[in-house]
């Protein structure tokens, strides 16, 4: 049973973009902007990379939830919602 869902996650972020609260690591991310979410992603790209080669499924796991979040934060830094995306799939 998955705590949060790729959907209810873009939502929580989505709101706290808009709402703004203190503390929190994706209006920082936002603020810092489209250059510096995209040198996170690459890094945590690099994570999922190495974890799938030498870190086993639990820790490989945990780096895509990383880097699912840093895609939507740049989702959000673009206007890109979900839907724009299934829309590839
Ligand atoms: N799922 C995530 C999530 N995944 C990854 N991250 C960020 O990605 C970082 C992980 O990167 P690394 O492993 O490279 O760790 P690090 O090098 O120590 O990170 P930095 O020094 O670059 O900050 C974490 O420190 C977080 O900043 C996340 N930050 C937030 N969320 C979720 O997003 C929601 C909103 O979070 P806030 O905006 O912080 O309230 C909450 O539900 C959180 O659970």
């Amino acid at each position: 049973m998955p705590v949060k869902t790729f959907d209810q996650l873009y939502a929580e972020l989505a709101a706290k973009a808009v709402e703004r609260p203190e503390g929190s690591g994706t209006v920082a991310a936002l603020d810092a902007g489209v250059h510096a979410i995209g040198k996170k992603i690459v890094e945590e790209a690099a994570e999922v990379w190495m974890a799938a080669e030498y870190e086993g499924r639990d820790k490989t796991a945990e780096e895509i939830s990383q880097l699912l979040y840093h895609l939507q934060v740049l989702m959000l830094a673009t206007g890109v919602t979900p839907d724009d995306v299934y829309t590839y799939l």
